[in-house]
């Protein structure tokens, strides 16, 4: 990691306008030009901290330093996040809501998710190959919600997926950058959010007063009776918050299933491989395309308390940001840290600080995300079944993308055409694989 002392100030006012601009390419950019991995500037009216590294991210997810009250932007509280979530809580009553979440991530669950994931992919793959191109991103959306949904225990309505596919991928993919988007292009996030959240609190309720039953190992059951520290229910608004969070992060994971696909097309030798699998490969390309290509790009908290770090006076409340993105790239981490290479993990030394597309640190104790395992299972399963159970071809198209834009994808969405099943069923993906439950980074 490198440090210029004293922490290098950018200067001019405040920079919030060039955030929205660059989106991926803000803090890196500004790491590379003041010589500094820590530097100082302003956003949203208020003096921040930018930082990045392996180092960075350990005191990033110091519990002592740092909290989450305040930190998170308001549009992505109103239409990412939600409000009174798992994300904002601090200290024990994070910890306390943090063990419902891990309480729905069992072995048995995440094999019933992958499961689920593969048999509404094949059901998709039967379509395709009726029509003459699709597009991937849009299709594998619809596969992660109806997943999602179905694996968190909800009463879903053959007529209703359309309508609540498509306030799941309003609420994550509000119209370009996360942090900029355009007013209307919110709105829309913010109202899928409401009617979602609106849905799922008359579940809820119906759970809750025994008019509608529902398997205790599903996340529906466990957070509809979750407690808090002080005996209660949770209230209605944070137990739909949290439970549309058990399962509408699954989406992001589409945007990795485009950019796999990408992957594929752009390394045509790494299809035999996985086809192969050898050395767990299906497990290295997941990996690496969750370190190659942006998803998230930084991780906002605000320091609990003053501290001194690298002769930086970290002052109470003040917001730092740290670049998940960035660290995922440094080239003090990674070898050719720009290059698509899954081997690379091969014989990573692995740390909860270096590889954080899902934030970093300690799964239970801090707010490294709960979806991790269920992400990388998922992942390699639908990229083990797009090599292994159908052919398709990826015709003419622009697939650049867009780094400003947060989300991120290629441009036309990525289009197969031509697609053929090969196999009948992919039972025999789900049998021959056996699952790694447990991802330590
Ligand atoms: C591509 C897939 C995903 C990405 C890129 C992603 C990314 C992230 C990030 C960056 C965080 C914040 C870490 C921090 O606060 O420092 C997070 C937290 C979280 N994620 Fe994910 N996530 C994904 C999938 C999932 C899935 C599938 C689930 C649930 C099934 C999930 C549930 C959560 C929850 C509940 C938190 C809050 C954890 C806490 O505050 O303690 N995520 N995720």
């Amino acid at each position: 990691m490198k440090v210029k002392t004293p922490i290098p100030r950018e200067k001019g006012f405040d920079k919030t306008l060039s955030l929205i601009k660059e989106g991926f390419h803000f803090i890196p950019r500004r790491r590379e030009k003041l010589g500094s991995d820590i530097f100082e500037t302003r956003l949203i009216g208020q003096k921040t901290v930018c930082m990045a590294g392996e180092e960075a991210a350990r005191v990033f997810y110091d519990n002592d330093k740092f909290k989450r009250k305040g930190a998170l932007p308001k549009p992505l509280k109103k239409s990412l996040l939600g409000e009174g979530g798992v994300h904002e809580q601090d200290g024990e009553a994070h910890k306390h809501r943090k063990r419902m979440f891990l309480a729905m991530m069992t072995p048995e669950r995440l094999e019933d998710m992958k499961r689920i994931a593969v048999e509404e992919l094949d059901n998709k793959a039967i379509e395709w190959g009726k029509k003459d191109e699709v597009v991937l991103l849009n299709e594998i959306q619809e596969v992660f919600a109806v997943a999602g949904m179905r694996w968190a225990g909800l009463p879903l309505k053959e007529e209703e997926i359309k309508e609540r596919t498509q306030e799941l991928v309003d609420m994550v993919d509000f119209g370009g950058s996360g942090v900029g988007s355009s007013a209307a292009s919110f709105k829309k996030g913010v109202s899928a959010r409401d009617s979602h959240e609106k849905w799922l609190q008359g579940i809820i309720k119906k759970v809750r007063a025994g008019k509608l039953e529902v398997h205790p190992n599903t996340a529906l059951y466990i957070v509809a009776h979750h407690t808090e520290q002080n005996g209660k229910k949770l209230d209605l608004k944070a137990a739909s918050v949290d439970l549309n969070n058990s399962y509408r992060p699954l989406i992001a994971a589409a945007y990795y299933i485009a950019f796999g696909v990408l992957a594929l097309h752009e390394n045509p030798e790494v299809t035999d491989k996985l086809k192969a699998d050898k050395d767990n490969y299906s497990q290295m390309f997941a990996q690496e395309v969750r370190r190659y290509y942006p998803f998230a790009p930084a991780m906002a908290a605000k320091v609990k308390k003053n501290f001194e770090w690298h002769g930086y006076k970290f002052k109470k409340d003040m917001l730092v940001v740290l670049d998940l993105f960035g660290t995922n790239r440094h080239p003090d981490l990674w070898e050719n840290a720009d290059e698509f290479w899954p081997e690379r993990f091969k014989d990573w030394k692995e740390s909860p600080f270096a590889f954080i597309p899902q934030g970093g640190g300690d799964h239970h104790a801090g707010h490294r995300c709960a979806g991790e395992w269920m992400t990388v299972m998922v992942m390699r399963s639908c990229f083990k079944y797009l090599t292994e159970n159908i052919t398709y071809k990826v015709p003419e198209q622009d697939l650049e993308y867009d780094m400003t834009r947060i989300p991120t994808f290629p441009k036309s969405g990525l289009i197969i055409s031509n697609v053929k099943r090969t196999t009948a069923s992919p039972v025999d993906l789900m049998l021959h694989e056996q699952s790694q439950t447990v991802v330590k980074s």
